[in-house]
């Protein structure tokens, strides 16, 4: 007890305000366990269209806001499976009297596809914009960037995931923020945008340098625009980015014909979840009103580590959080680069790994 007491005399007001702000932001998180908050993303009675929806987590998605009440439109480019998928999310409805359902083919990689597809959700939707904007198309080819081609599949990545999701942003707010569009009232229920990046754009590993830039892209203009939007009070619209880690999906099988075999090995610490899986806890981080939108642990550490000047969720738990990131990656980075260093030293130069693809 004595020396107790001569410990916490003794050490420093720092440790102790530490201490402190850590023991506030678990007794804050447990108590948002308890207390019930309100639904930051209401969507029954409103028009959610999502890009990228006919497969993989796009498609359970939509499954699931059709399950919650939303008029639904699914955008992507193969007709055959936008029809089969409209089907399932039909099939889904709260309430299927009221509720629509609506299919756009588009390729997201088309410059200024967007605006055409705006449009024509206008149009069928009784000439009003849809509420809510999810930007889920994207694809991914793994591959070691020395490799023939690696630049040219970046640059594809970039099309899709990054221009895909940024033209149909800009496309969207021009309809949300025109001066004609303003709401009537300032409680008006915000609009919604959201972007798909994925775990890879908080934390980079070996293989995926076509494709983790085009995810990053998104990071940065969602930061931007998320101050941005401030310039018009009178159109509130909410930004969000959701951060997947490996998804079991359509997308995910395609990929891993090309991914390296190294990068198979470091990516197995974070264990794959299905579609729907990966899409409820989508959903129930943007009812909590989340900004970013990780939905798993690892993805939820990976975020405190890079929050930088970013919008943050909660003040306390984020910066607490952050703190000891730079601990944990000192090993993480350790670990991961001995594993990578170790591969080379049985495996060999790169050039002698078995062909892929
Ligand atoms: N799978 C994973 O491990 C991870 C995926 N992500 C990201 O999550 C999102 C969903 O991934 P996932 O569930 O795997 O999806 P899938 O790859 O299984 O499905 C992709 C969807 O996007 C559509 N799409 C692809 N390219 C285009 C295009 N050029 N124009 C229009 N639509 C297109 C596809 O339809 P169609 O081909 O008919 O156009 C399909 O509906 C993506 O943004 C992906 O980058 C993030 C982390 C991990
Ligand atoms: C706190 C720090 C912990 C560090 C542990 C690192 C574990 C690495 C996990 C990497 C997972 C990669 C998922 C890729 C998803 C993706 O976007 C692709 N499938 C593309 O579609």
């Amino acid at each position: 007890m004595e020396s107790l007491h001569r410990a916490l005399l003794n050490s420093s007001w720092v440790s102790l305000t530490a201490v402190g702000v850590a023991t506030l932001a678990v007794v804050m998180g447990l108590l948002s366990l308890f207390v019930a908050s309100k639904n930051h993303f209401p969507v029954e009675g409103r028009t959610v269209l999502l890009t990228g929806a006919s497969e993989g987590m796009g498609r359970s998605a939509a499954i699931q806001l059709a399950a919650k009440g939303a008029n639904v439109i699914i955008v992507s480019r193969n007709v055959g499976r936008l029809e089969e998928t409209l089907a399932e999310v039909r099939a889904a409805a709260k309430s299927p009297s009221t509720q629509r359902f609506h299919y756009i083919s588009a390729d997201v990689a088309e410059p200024d596809y967007a605006a055409a597809v705006i449009a024509e959700a206008i149009a069928w939707n009784g000439g009003a914009a849809p509420d809510i904007v999810w930007c889920v198309a994207g694809m991914s080819t793994p591959m070691l960037w020395a490799e023939d081609g690696s630049v040219a599949a970046a640059r594809r990545n970039m099309d899709v995931n990054f221009f895909g999701a940024a033209d149909m942003s800009a496309a969207i707010l021009r309809e949300w923020l025109a001066p004609e569009n303003a709401s009537k009232s300032p409680y008006a229920e915000p609009k919604h945008l959201i972007f798909t990046a994925s775990v890879l754009a908080l934390f980079a590993i070996v293989g995926y340098a076509p494709y983790t830039p085009s995810k990053w892209a998104i990071r940065g203009l969602a930061d931007t625009l998320a101050m941005e939007l401030n310039l018009y009070p009178n159109h509130p619209v909410r930004v969000h980015v959701v951060y997947p880690a490996t998804i079991v999906s359509p997308g995910l099988a395609r990929e891993n014909q090309t991914k390296p075999d190294i990068t198979v090995e470091l990516e197995k610490d974070e264990p794959p979840e299905t579609p729907e899986t990966v899409a409820r806890r989508a959903i129930a981080g943007l009812e909590k009103g989340q900004y970013f939108v990780a939905v798993s642990l690892l993805g939820k550490l990976m975020q405190a580590g890079i929050m930088g000047g970013s919008p943050r969720n909660n003040w306390i738990v984020d910066t607490v959080l952050g703190w000891f990131m730079p601990v944990v990656y000192f090993f993480v980075l350790k670990v991961m680069n001995g594993q990578v260093l170790g591969w080379a030293r049985k495996h060999g130069h790169p050039s002698t790994y078995p062909k892929k693809g």
